[in-house]
């Protein structure tokens, strides 16, 4: 089976997911099981329809449980494929496992995986299973509520360890609901365009930026007010984002535990932070200085939380073991028709 995996592109500022299916999102990643990292390109920005695809899991090397950075992390179950359609191809079929191990020599993202793929969108089209979806007023009303008094307090910030923060609540319903993109390729890792259509990603969108900056200047500020002689920069240091990776995760995806490690060898020496935004589903999310789900400690990562590893934490090895059933909130759901599951953004600067 080809080495293939997914690229990100990053996007504009539009609101994700209220916007989502007008963008173009696709991979060809083998990546952990039922997440689907998403590209946004510029050639992505028209109306168009959205198309991901689907795939079975196939066992390969680079596809192992247990390898230790993203690209050869931890795979089960069923696959999620996306890809880019500028409109211009005739409908999508859908190869069986059988058709595709009968190619064995074929490298995914070729034109034959390409067209096995088949359509997928992180948010659901209007009239999909709204009875399922639809919120009462009452839960609304509710939510809007908590909206008001959560955006009202200071969110709360954790010292999970030294260059570990989290800051719950830290995104506000608004910013939850953003677009982006960027390209990452696990095997030529970060490239200028996506080898598969030769997209050149946009850059990172200001709004995205500014959200980057202030969710470390908030961590700065926590660790001043948890010790006025402690050096911020030392602890976390500052990073300008210019990749970011997506996931999608349904409720059964997971992903292994692994570090990141394709970033620059300065940008790791320096450890520039990860800065990690949650929307959708909660996760349980794992981390540890080992590749040890056991030993790993535990903390539940929910919609618009921001978790930021850099300092001594950037090699930590982290992943996710589950997606908690319903627990997006309602209000999101109701203005995006997110699908279940949970969409994952990681910024970094190369
Ligand atoms: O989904 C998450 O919270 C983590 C994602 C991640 O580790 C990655 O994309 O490298
Ligand atoms: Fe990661």
């Amino acid at each position: 089976m080809g080495k293939w995996r997914s690229g990100f592109v990053f996007g504009n500022p539009t609101r994700l997911l209220r916007s989502a299916s007008h963008f173009h999102r696709f991979s060809r990643f083998p990546s952990p099981s039922n997440i689907s990292p998403i590209f946004f390109s510029k050639s992505s920005f028209s109306s168009k329809k959205t198309t991901m695809a689907e795939r079975t899991p196939h066992s390969h090397s680079s596809a192992r449980r247990g390898q230790s950075h993203r690209g050869n992390r931890s795979v089960e179950g069923k696959k999620i494929w996306v890809k880019v359609d500028h409109g211009n191809k005739s409908p999508q079929t859908v190869n069986t496992p059988q058709q595709r191990q009968s190619s064995p020599g074929r490298k995914e993202g070729d034109g034959e995986s390409l067209r096995a793929l088949r359509p997928f969108d992180i948010c659901r089209s209007g009239g999909v299973d709204t009875v399922r979806l639809k919120a009462s007023l009452l839960e609304l009303n509710r939510e809007k509520r908590k909206e008001l008094v959560r955006s009202a307090c200071m969110s709360q910030c954790h010292n999970l360890r030294s260059g570990m923060i989290l800051l719950k609540n830290h995104l506000s319903h608004e910013d939850q609901m953003m677009c982006l993109g960027k390209n990452w390729d696990p095997e030529a890792k970060y490239v200028d365009v996506r080898p598969v259509d030769g997209a050149k990603p946009p850059e990172i969108p200001e709004v995205f930026q500014k959200l980057v900056k202030g969710a470390i200047q908030a961590s700065h500020d926590f660790l001043l007010r948890q010790n006025k002689h402690i050096n911020v920069e030392d602890e976390l240091p500052n990073m300008s984002p210019d990749l970011c990776i997506i996931n999608f995760y349904n409720e059964n995806g997971r992903l292994g535990l692994h570090q990141d490690r394709d970033e620059s060898p300065q940008s790791i020496a320096k450890g520039l932070p990860v800065v990690s935004f949650s929307v959708g589903n909660s996760a349980e999310f794992l981390y540890g200085v080992e590749r040890d789900v056991d030993k790993a400690e535990k903390v539940v990562l929910e919609s618009g939380d921001v978790l930021i590893f850099g300092g001594k934490s950037r090699m930590i090895f982290h992943g996710v073991s589950t997606i908690q059933a319903n627990t997006t909130p309602k209000l999101l759901v109701e203005e995006t028709k997110l699908r279940p599951g949970r969409l994952n953004l990681t910024f970094r600067q190369y």
